[in-house]
């Protein structure tokens, strides 16, 4: 059985949540699927490039006991921290950059020439190099895999690659944005603005810079993804009409709520012969209406195909769950089950 060298490149709220799932499904892997693991690197900007071959201390890590982790020279950049981890995979988890998914995409580069596997959270990465690194992982025989990138948690890119073969989107409606979802509810409640953005980063489910989730530009670099690799349509970010939530005032919300028409942040693509189009905008939406219903974290994709009227995918996420928040675990599993198709591809050849 062959122990794989794993590298995490950031260790925040999915990064941990990532680490911790490994520990738990440590027998599993190695029961069910024959994998064996351990950790050789950990970088962020603040903790710098740690690895070891011979694998890093979990528990320490986790407990963020960093003075008790014996590790190697691993150089200052990716390339050498990658090569001093041994990294059979790399779990790119850092921030979203939406104007060029830098320097995201340049770790996975640098992942998938190394010989690694890169699996990712960051959508900046597919919006901006989606073509560029699946032609690079196919050239080194390597995997890059974003499935946790929309709707962390729920399989849509490789439910796409697996089970609708010939299927064609024609028309996609969906909430994308957990964290507009959160702060439209706290409003509802009578909660301030800055409180509900507050109550989203507890919850672990808000940008590092909150204001890409606010401003609709989450959603959007969702609906480019969507459109991108499911669509063979590359929408760019400036050709989506976007509106965020920031302008959104607490008495139309609460009036809306009252009403029974509640804001959610829609996220629509249609592409007909005149070519694809796209939108992110807050709407007061009926009752009837499946996207009104969806309550917290939760995330709603509906796909109209060429082959099936309608497909829709519901991810519930409660906010808590005995270990914390559930949003950052879920996006985990999706990593994990990446990792999980890249090690079975490997098997396969
Ligand atoms: N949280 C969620 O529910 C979901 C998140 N995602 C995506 O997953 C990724 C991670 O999210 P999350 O864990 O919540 O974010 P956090 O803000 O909690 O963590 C980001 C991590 O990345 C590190 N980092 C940021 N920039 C760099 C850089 N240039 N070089 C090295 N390390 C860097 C940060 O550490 P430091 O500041 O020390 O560098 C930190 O460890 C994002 O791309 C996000 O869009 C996707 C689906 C759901
Ligand atoms: N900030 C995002 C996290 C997942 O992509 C959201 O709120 O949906």
């Amino acid at each position: 059985m062959k122990t794989y060298n794993l590298c995490l490149l950031g260790f925040g709220n999915v990064g941990r949540a990532l680490l911790r799932l490994l520990q738990e499904k440590t027998v599993e892997l190695r029961e069910r699927y024959h994998i064996d693991w351990r950790l050789t690197g950990v970088a962020t900007r603040r903790l710098g490039w740690l690895a070891n071959p011979e694998g890093l201390d979990v528990s320490a890590l986790l407990a963020e006991q960093f003075e008790h982790i014996q590790t190697v020279e691993a150089g200052n950049n990716v390339r050498d921290w990658l090569a001093a981890g041994k990294a059979d995979a790399l779990f790119e988890l850092t921030s979203l950059n939406v104007e060029s998914g830098q320097p995201a995409i340049e770790h996975i580069r640098a992942a998938l020439e190394h010989g690694a596997h890169a699996i990712t959270a960051n959508k900046g990465t597919v919006v901006h190099g989606y073509h560029e690194l699946q032609e690079l992982a196919q050239r080194q025989q390597r995997r890059f895999l974003f499935e946790a990138t929309v709707m962390g948690g729920a399989p849509i890119f490789s439910l796409f690659a697996s089970s609708l073969p010939a299927a064609n989107i024609v028309r996609f409606r969906g909430l994308l944005n957990s964290t507009s979802n959160v702060i439209i509810a706290e409003i509802e409640r009578g909660k301030s603005f800055e409180h509900a953005v507050q109550t989203a980063q507890e919850l672990g489910i808000a940008e590092t810079d909150p204001s890409a989730d606010i401003d609709g530009w989450d959603a959007a670099v969702k609906v480019s993804a969507i459109a991108t690799v499911l669509m063979d349509a590359p929408i760019p970010l400036e050709q989506i009409e976007v509106e965020g939530i920031r302008h959104l005032d607490a008495a139309q919300v609460q009036a809306a709520r009252a009403a029974g028409t509640p804001y959610k942040l829609v996220a629509q693509i249609e592409k007909n012969e005149d070519g694809i189009k796209a939108f992110v905008k807050p709407l007061p939406l009926p009752a009837h209406d499946p996207l009104a219903a969806v309550t917290g974290g939760s995330m709603l994709a509906h796909f109209e195909l060429d082959v099936l009227p309608g497909l829709t995918i519901t991810l519930d996420v409660p906010d808590n769950g005995p270990a914390g928040p559930l949003g950052p675990a879920v996006t985990a599993y999706d990593v994990l089950a990446d990792f999980i198709r890249a090690v079975q591809s490997e098997q396969r050849v």
